[in-house]
């Protein structure tokens, strides 16, 4: 791309930098760039897992940063800026996304995993351009994304705690700064260095001249060359056709325009055809075109764990994708392009020597690990995929695709489906222990529990959180009530400790039989299996064997009350009809629920993924 004067194009419009980083101000200043500082109030908390890439996390970071000082300045002065620019830079390494250090321990931990190795530095960025129409602010985002590597020579403990100790590190992504003293720890760098710094003004400038000097229409008639620059919103009111001003005198400048030669009419004629071009070429569509690879990589994903390729990487030193492909039997050129995608998603590292694990494999994919999810991942191969294949006639039906996998009618949905078998419930049971490890220590925190001396876990399978409950509140007897089968294999999953005289098991169907009795009732991730006459009936049973100031932990996901923002929560409202009877609910739907039981004074705390916890209490009816 030919690169024109486009800072000048902004000096009339007012620019906002939605960045309290010193670098991205100087770097946008010495470029001649006028702009306001307005820092952003957004908090960088977006959940990391549920990006395909680690710059679709940049950039979505760096939209919100910059959309929630266009909206905050429209409504505070009502004067909105013509353009907000949001910025965030984030440094990966073994697929692992690093950020600024909270504390010391952090930056040390940060550089010892950079030292001697290359990483990847993104910015992601995005241009909010503002118009304000009824007092209604209406915003259109470009946004892109720069990559620079960088390599680190070996650091020694000591210069480590000398650089950490300067404090440069702790408002660094990374914990480094490449401008300053961390430019001692660089050994090579490739790419764009302001990149690293925290603004890529290079890319920026391109950005400016895709949005300021649209393609004519013979140049896109040009063989289309892809380059790492998506194509971009064009917007009717950017490039100045109509300002006068200093548009002509712009394009006359360098290779940009040989139109503005043929003079006045000339030029009509050029902007005439310059909106037609913009009418006739609509945004690159990326977000659509990484939804629709979605479940590629979950496929790849699932894929990799069936044939247990992260338990042959785990503790081990680099293989090759013929040796990996030789121990599964598997080709090797077949082996070599999913081991390829899994090292793009982040799951494997590789290098010369081969593959191996990245610490996100170690923990969560090898099969034997603490936290593994092995189990929750073949569950999703073998069963969810097979009914998400059948989602049409789910939402065409209204009901779970069971009948349609299996080729038989299913009356009880655990018996005739998931416990249909010895294999298919042990299956079932190691999936949701894993999914219950992981949240089971927020959903024991999320609530002071120290009131109830007994509890009984409705539903708890494994007894994973029960474990937790234990742990955290030992004076706190508990039951797990669950199917007689689910007992019976449940004692496998529990290891011995100190918490294992204070659990219990009790087998028995919580829609037939009695309940135990209990001072606190758990209903973790069981009402989004039911319909709302179930869920009726099974509260009511609670409720009936609760006395006066007992309490329901209730854990489930919720929806936001429109149904429009939680994208994780409504996803899994789907996965609910196409597997279950039930569905997800809002927390007013629940509230609702709860106190038409007897239960009130309902506290909700968010945990951390899509989970959130409610504890209510029984009221005397
Ligand atoms: C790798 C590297 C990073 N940085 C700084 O790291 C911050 C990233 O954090 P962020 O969240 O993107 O920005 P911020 O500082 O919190 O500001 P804001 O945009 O308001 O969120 C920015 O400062 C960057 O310059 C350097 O100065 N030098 C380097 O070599």
């Amino acid at each position: 791309m030919v690169l024109c004067p486009v800072i000048g194009k902004l000096l009339h419009k007012r620019v906002v930098l939605a960045s309290a980083s010193p670098r991205r101000q100087e770097i946008l200043s010495n470029a001649g760039l006028r702009f306001e500082v307005v820092p952003s109030k957004f908090k960088e908390k977006l959940d990391k897992a549920s990006f395909a890439t680690p710059y679709g996390y940049a950039m979505e970071t760096a939209k919100q940063k910059a959309l929630e000082v266009a909206s905050r300045m429209h409504q505070k002065d009502l004067r909105t800026p013509d353009m907000v620019i949001g910025a965030d830079t984030i440094v990966t390494v073994g697929g692992l996304i690093l950020e600024k250090p909270v504390d010391k321990q952090d930056a040390y931990r940060m550089l010892s995993r950079l030292s001697g190795k290359e990483h990847s530095v993104f910015t992601g960025v995005a241009i909010v351009h503002c118009s304000s129409k009824d007092r209604q602010l209406h915003t259109r985002v470009s946004e892109f994304y720069e990559e620079t590597t960088v390599k680190f020579s070996e650091l020694s403990e000591e210069l480590l705690w000398e650089y950490i100790h300067s404090g440069e590190p702790m408002d660094k992504a990374g914990g480094y700064g490449i401008q300053a003293l961390g430019g001692m720890l660089v050994e090579s760098v490739h790419g764009d260095f302001l990149n690293v710094v925290g603004f890529p003004l290079n890319h920026f400038c391109k950005q400016l001249v895709e949005l300021y000097y649209p393609p004519r229409p013979e140049d896109l008639r040009q063989p289309v060359q892809h380059d790492s620059i998506p194509a971009v919103d064009t917007f009717e009111d950017l490039s100045d056709v109509d300002g006068g001003g200093s548009e002509p005198a712009q394009r006359e400048t360098g290779s940009c325009d040989e139109k503005a030669e043929a003079g006045v009419a000339g030029q009509a004629t050029a902007e005439a055809e310059c909106h037609r071009t913009r009418a006739t070429l609509p945004p690159f569509p990326t977000r659509l075109l990484e939804l629709l690879d979605g479940f590629k990589l979950s496929k790849a994903l699932l894929t990799a764990c069936k044939l247990k390729v992260f338990d042959w990487l785990k503790d081990e030193a680099p293989q090759k994708a013929a040796d990996i492909a030789s121990k599964v039997d598997a080709s090797a050129c077949g082996m070599e392009r999913l081991l390829d995608v899994c090292a793009a998603m982040g799951l494997l590292e590789k290098t010369e020597q081969g593959y191996s694990n990245t610490e996100t494999a170690n923990l969560y994919l090898a099969s034997d690990s603490e936290y593994s999810l092995h189990g929750f991942m073949l569950q999703n191969n073998d069963i969810i995929w097979n009914l998400f294949t059948h989602l049409e006639f789910a939402i065409r039906e209204g009901r779970n695709q069971h009948h349609r996998v299996l080729g038989k009618k299913v009356d009880d949905l655990f018996q005739d489906a998931y416990y249909r078998s010895p294999e298919t419930q042990l299956r079932f049971m190691q999936a949701m222990h894993g999914v219950a490890k992981l949240t089971a220590r927020q959903v024991a925190t999320a609530f002071d529990l120290s009131r109830f001396s007994s509890a009984c876990d409705v539903g708890g399978c494994t007894g994973a959180l029960a474990r937790e409950l234990a742990r955290e509140y030992p004076g706190l007897q508990v039951t797990v009530f669950d199917l007689p089968d689910v007992v019976e294999l449940a004692v496998h999953f529990q290891p011995a400790g100190p918490q294992a005289a204070q659990i219990h098991f009790a087998a028995g169907d919580f829609f037939r039989d009695p309940l135990p009795s209990a001072e606190l009732y758990v209903l973790c991730r069981i009402l989004h299996d039911w319909s709302d006459d179930k869920v009726h009936k099974l509260l009511s049973k609670v409720a009936e064997s609760c006395k006066p100031g007992a309490g329901l932990l209730l854990v489930e996901t919720l929806l936001d009350e429109k149904k429009r923002e939680a994208q994780g929560s409504l996803i899994q409202s789907l996965n609910m009809l196409v597997q279950t009877e039930g569905r997800e609910r809002s927390r007013g739907e629940y509230q609702c629920l709860l106190e038409l039981h007897g239960f009130h004074q309902v506290q909700v705390v968010h945990l951390e993924g899509v989970l959130d916890a409610m504890l209510a209490t029984r009221v005397a009816p």
